[in-house]
């Protein structure tokens, strides 16, 4: 008997391990041997907003009498309806109905600890993490129970410690809001126990689970876009961090476009905490998140900068690409800001200015001063800017910034229709990030702490007097 996996557009199976369990990818091929499977795993991903679920596998799930695992958009999927209306009016999607949950907006990106106590999973207290837009549980029937329970720190990027309703149950039907749900040893060892699966079925389904983990990975949208695209870790590691001058100017389409055009093992990481910034790429090419895929600046994030450096040091990634957070110098007089974690990182980098602000002149200029404060004091490559609606313009800003060493990239004015904070189809904004045309430089990293004292007042002054 088998434990599928459900590998659909928008879904994320690699994101995390699922306790090694899964032994069956379900696809649009072969749903209908859902109704075979022991036990049916949905993953997270899009899957409710990219609104591509295929019907005639809602109704296959629909009818399957099994045990059915749905963790985070897998979750979503599960319940009656998820308000996707963040930003604004409630826009409501209506899901499959197993379990009598309404999902609407609630951010949370944290670790957790969660308590759990039920007949199937066990008792205790287990280890995983949220990342999502639409989280905030209501279950309408008493006939849901709560499954688990999430310690949490942060709720809507605002420091809320509590605890919140992060899972629900109702007979064979089961949701949380948890990754790693399954790989917390308890969990998975009582489930297994729970279904009568004897030591040597145990070691066949982690058998299988490594074939199909593979398969999966040759799946991956990466292989489709990038027919150069190889994921063995040889050669000599190069990375880039990308800084800018602002939020929402679009880094993270920028880095998802990045990683599109890599050919190697690739680490994505995000600086603090909104780990939602880098699912696309991880969807892209189908790598787990992982508590290293955070770097922690002042209280939110993950692992701290030393750990990070630990861990790049020993891994057999080719490429390191590190996207930062809000403007490069957001929170420099607390020494907390993107370019400080930047330059402990030793990591080259990129400065991206929108040019829909301030138009392209504006963040061209924006842009250089940023360039010449940061030269000193880190390996600046070059600036990028993006939403560029005029090459002629661009043309004679790139030849005027050359005249001076300066490199000038362009990216061009997309239709960006979902961004992560709001909805996002992974698949669809992939996709569109992987058409962007976008070819700079990744140099080699040294990789070592840098420990040397910053100081942002000092930096700025010298920028004037040079001025003057
Ligand atoms: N990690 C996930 O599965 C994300 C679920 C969903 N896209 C949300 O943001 O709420």
């Amino acid at each position: 008997m088998d434990i599928g996996i459900l590998d659909i557009k928008g879904a994320l199976p690699l994101f995390e391990d699922f306790g090694n369990l899964p032994t069956k990818i379900i696809d649009e091929k072969n749903y209908k041997e859902i109704r075979d499977l022991l036990a049916l795993i949905i993953p997270g991903g899009s899957l409710v907003e990219s609104r591509s679920f295929p019907e005639e596998i809602k109704r296959e799930i629909i009818d399957f009498d099994g045990y059915i695992i749905g963790i985070c958009s897998g979750f979503q999927i599960l319940g009656k309806r998820v308000d996707v209306g963040r930003k604004s009016h409630p826009k409501i999607i209506e899901c499959l109905g197993l379990l009598d949950v309404e999902f609407s907006p609630l951010v949370c990106t944290d670790r957790v600890k969660f308590k759990i106590n039920n007949k199937v999973f066990g008792s205790g207290i287990g280890e995983g993490f949220h990342c999502h837009t639409y989280g905030n549980i209501k279950i309408l029937d008493k006939k849901t129970e709560v499954l688990t329970v999430s310690e949490v720190e942060k709720l809507n990027y605002k420091i809320n410690k509590k605890e919140i309703i992060s899972g629900a149950f109702k007979g064979k039907v089961f949701g949380t809001m948890v990754h790693n749900f399954l790989d917390n040893l308890f969990i998975r060892d009582n489930f297994l126990n729970y279904l009568n699966i004897t030591d040597e079925e145990r070691e066949e389904i982690f058998e299988k689970n490594k074939l199909i983990k593979e398969e999966l990975k040759k799946r991956a949208l990466i292989y489709k876009i990038n027919k150069k695209y190889e994921n063995n870790g040889v050669k000599k590691k190069r990375g880039i961090l990308i800084l800018s001058t602002s939020s929402n100017s679009g880094k993270t389409f920028l880095t998802t476009a990045i990683v599109s055009k890599l050919c190697g093992k690739v680490f994505v990481a995000k600086i603090g905490g909104d780990v939602r910034d880098i699912v696309p790429s991880l969807y892209l090419i189908r790598e787990p998140m992982t508590k290293y895929n955070s770097i922690r600046i002042g209280k939110s994030g993950w692992v701290s900068v030393e750990e990070f450096v630990d861990f790049i040091k020993n891994s057999n990634y080719d490429y390191i690409i590190i996207e930062g957070v809000m403007g490069a110098f957001t929170g420099a007089m607390k020494g907390i800001s993107s370019y400080q974690i930047a330059r402990k990182l030793n990591f080259p980098v990129y400065i991206v200015a929108t040019c829909n602000l301030s138009g392209i002149e504006g963040a061209f200029v924006e842009a250089l001063s940023y360039y010449f404060i940061l030269k000193d004091i880190l390996d600046v490559k070059g600036i990028i800017l993006n939403r560029v609606y005029d090459f002629n313009l661009f043309e004679k800003l790139k030849n005027l910034a050359e005249n001076y060493g300066v490199k000038l990239y362009a990216v061009e004015k997309v239709d960006e229709k979902n961004i992560p904070e709001i909805e996002i189809d992974y698949e669809s904004f992939c996709l569109n990030a992987s058409k962007l045309n976008i070819n700079i430089e990744i140099p080699e990293i040294e990789i070592k702490l840098n420990e040397e004292e910053d100081n942002f007042l000092l930096s700025v002054e010298k920028f004037i007097r040079r001025l003057l």
